[in-house]
């Protein structure tokens, strides 16, 4: 069982467009709305490839009411902690290139009850699990260390535990000591408080969180692939999409790849999954997650050394 904590939700409606122009009225060509969030879609992702998988989520408001609606039928266990607060719409502006623009809402307000509610169903949700994903950003009103909080109650339970988060949270979750950390190539530079523009700069911000805390460090870097730093070095792969046509979502479906990966499995092969099941991800529209069908390890390719002096690719964000 793989347990997924998101403490800010999200409705995700994708709009598709010829091309994003400020200040114009946009006729979007297409759309669609998934159940979002990125514990949810760690979830979705691992439920797709029929794997046991339990979301704890606060849910509230009619957006709430759509979201439970929406991941029924998911065969996610999902464990909703009542609030009164909506949960928020993100939207995703998506152009015919698969640019996307992503504006994000910050969340309904959680009383000092509501936090405690949703940290006791993790805690109670991850006894027994082989992981806890605690992921996404903090809603207002929830501490800035809830995903350290998290960190003792899983240790002692014999949980691992992975934090995808950025900013103060991800620093906080670092202290705690969890288990593996999935930063992009943005919050890894956040983090550090330092540009990233070669392998090698990411290899060593890597590196600099595992000497703050975090057992191993999977980053992801969109077209560029991703590096996974242990406590056995580093790894790095990728995984080409000549024609990406959504991006949203990936980096949750890759942390979804790398947890999926048996337990004791080598660093390698769950790299490897993690890059199958991203590149996926891109290749399907809106934040919708691959099934084992839409996987293509053909495409996986993973370096037998790292080239420090790789430049990374310019990326629009
Ligand atoms: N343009 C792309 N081409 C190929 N793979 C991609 C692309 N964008 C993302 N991916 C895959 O998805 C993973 C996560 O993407 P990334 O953008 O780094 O994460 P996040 O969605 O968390 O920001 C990457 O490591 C890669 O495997
Ligand atoms: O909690 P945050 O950081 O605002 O992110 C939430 C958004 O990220 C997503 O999980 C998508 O994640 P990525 O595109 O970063 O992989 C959406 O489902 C959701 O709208």
């Amino acid at each position: 069982m793989i347990v997924t904590l998101t403490p800010n939700p999200s409705l995700d409606r994708t709009v598709e467009v010829p091309a994003l122009v400020r200040g114009a009225v946009l006729r979007a060509r297409g759309g669609r709305v998934d159940p979002g969030g990125k514990g949810v879609n760690v979830s979705r992702a691992l439920a797709a490839h029929g794997r046991a998988t339990r979301a704890v989520v606060p849910v509230g408001g009619a957006e709430g009411a759509q979201l439970a609606a929406l991941l029924a039928p998911l065969g996610i266990e999902v464990h909703a902690v009542p609030v009164t607060g909506a949960v928020r719409a993100n939207v995703a502006v998506v152009e015919p290139d698969g640019t996307t623009t992503k504006l994000n809402e910050l969340g309904p307000c959680l009383s000092g009850d509501e936090v405690e509610a949703l940290l006791a169903a993790a805690v109670a949700s991850a006894d027994g699990a082989s992981w806890l994903a605690a992921c996404g950003s903090l809603p207002p009103g929830a501490p800035v260390d809830l995903y350290a909080r998290l960190a003792e109650a899983a240790h002692s339970a014999a949980t691992r535990l992975v934090v995808d988060s950025s900013g103060p949270a991800l620093l906080a979750a670092l202290e705690a000591g969890p288990d593996l950390v999935k930063p992009n190539r943005e919050e890894l530079a956040e983090a550090v408080g330092r540009p990233l523009g070669t392998l090698g700069d990411v290899v060593e911000a890597a590196a600099e969180l595992v000497a703050r805390g975090a057992g191993a460090v999977l980053a992801s870097l969109g077209a560029d692939g991703a590096v996974l730093v242990g406590p056995d070095g580093a790894t790095y792969g990728e995984s080409r999409v000549d024609r990406p046509v959504s991006t949203v979502g990936a980096g949750d479906a890759m942390l979804a790849g790398f947890l999926a990966a048996e337990a004791g499995a080598p660093a390698a092969t769950a790299l490897a999954s993690a890059l199958a099941w991203g590149a996926a991800a891109t290749c399907l529209p809106g934040s919708r997650m691959p099934a084992p069908h839409d996987l293509r390890p053909d495409a996986v390719r993973l370096h037998e050394r790292i080239d420090p002096a790789r430049p990374l690719e310019e990326q629009p964000r």
